[in-house]
């Protein structure tokens, strides 16, 4: 893929994890800047991964080709106000992660036809595995769109949506989903403790058969996920037993309600930020 010059605004979780898997991946490290007012997190990307890390915003934006705005969606608008009146962004690519924060919204902070691509990634970009959806207003070019693509699939993998609130539609399938995933092995954990087994042995059977199940999701795409549920249910046996209470209890329609919520709450998030 073709390098170019990035300053990440923000050196948090999911800045953090972009960086680390862009880095594995073989992406030059000398070509990445971190910034963010607290060294903790910025110095610690620099120290493991060989990026710089700087305090001055403006600065670190001005000199990049390409800037990612990775802070909370509630510091945006004061974060890009700082911005706007330091560094000129026509010319610059702008890459946003944030949930909630509109191309209109960033066009009114930073410059009308702005050259921005929302992205809407994940946590597990840190370990590849990312999964990102990406929205572009249609003025901005096929070189900015390939680029950001490819930056993004060397952690993961893409989607593109043709619509901006597909991208609230992939916070709530993708974005926002590690953590539910993360819910349940947390749950099956804490049951496996409470039958007495020790934590490590918990956690090793759930990790495992969590990523065994993902793995054979994905070697599997002619299969569809309902019927892989199905081999493993036994008439009469234990799988459908636990199913059985999974579905008189509606996880389907708790699991539902919870992505729906997650998409209204970035729907409230446009206005609010
Ligand atoms: N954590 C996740 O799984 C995902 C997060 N996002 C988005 O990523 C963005 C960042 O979220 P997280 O990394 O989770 O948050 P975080 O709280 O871990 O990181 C925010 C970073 O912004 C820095 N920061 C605070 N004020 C700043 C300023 N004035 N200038 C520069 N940096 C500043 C903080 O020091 C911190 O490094 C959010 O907009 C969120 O919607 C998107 C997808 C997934
Ligand atoms: O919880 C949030 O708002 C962010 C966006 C997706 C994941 N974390």
């Amino acid at each position: 893929m073709q390098h170019r010059n990035i300053a990440f605004i923000g050196a948090g979780n999911m800045a953090g994890a972009i960086v680390a898997g862009l880095v594995e991946g073989g992406y030059p490290a000398d070509l990445i800047s971190v910034c963010a007012p607290s060294a903790t997190h910025r110095d610690a990307l620099a120290e493991r991964y060989g990026v710089h890390s700087r305090s001055d915003n403006a600065a670190c934006a001005a000199e990049a080709g390409v800037v990612v705005l990775a802070v909370k969606p509630q510091l945006m608008a004061e974060v890009c106000g700082a911005l706007r009146s330091q560094v000129d962004f026509s010319g610059k690519l702008v890459l946003s992660i944030a949930a909630g924060v509109t191309v209109e919204r960033f066009c009114a902070l930073l410059g009308e036809q702005l050259n921005i691509v929302r992205i809407m990634p994940n946590t597990p970009s840190l370990v590849g595995k990312g999964m990102s959806g990406l929205y572009a207003p249609e003025y901005v070019t096929a070189e900015d769109r390939d680029f950001t693509a490819a930056l993004m699939e060397s952690v993961g993998k893409i989607c593109w949506v043709e619509d901006e609130h597909g991208i609230n539609q992939v916070i709530a399938a993708a974005g926002s989903a590690p953590a539910y995933f993360f819910l349940f092995m947390e749950a099956m954990q804490q049951e496996m403790e409470r039958q007495g087994f020790p934590a490590d042995k918990a956690r090793l059977l759930v990790q495992q058969a969590a990523s065994g199940a993902a793995a054979l999701v994905e070697a599997s795409p002619e299969v569809s996920i309902g019927t892989l549920r199905e081999r493993v249910t036994s008439k009469g046996g234990t799988t459908a037993e636990a199913l059985r209470v999974m579905n008189e209890q509606k996880l389907p329609e708790i699991v539902a309600s919870a992505m729906q919520a997650a998409i209204a709450r970035a729907q409230d998030m446009e206005k609010q930020f």
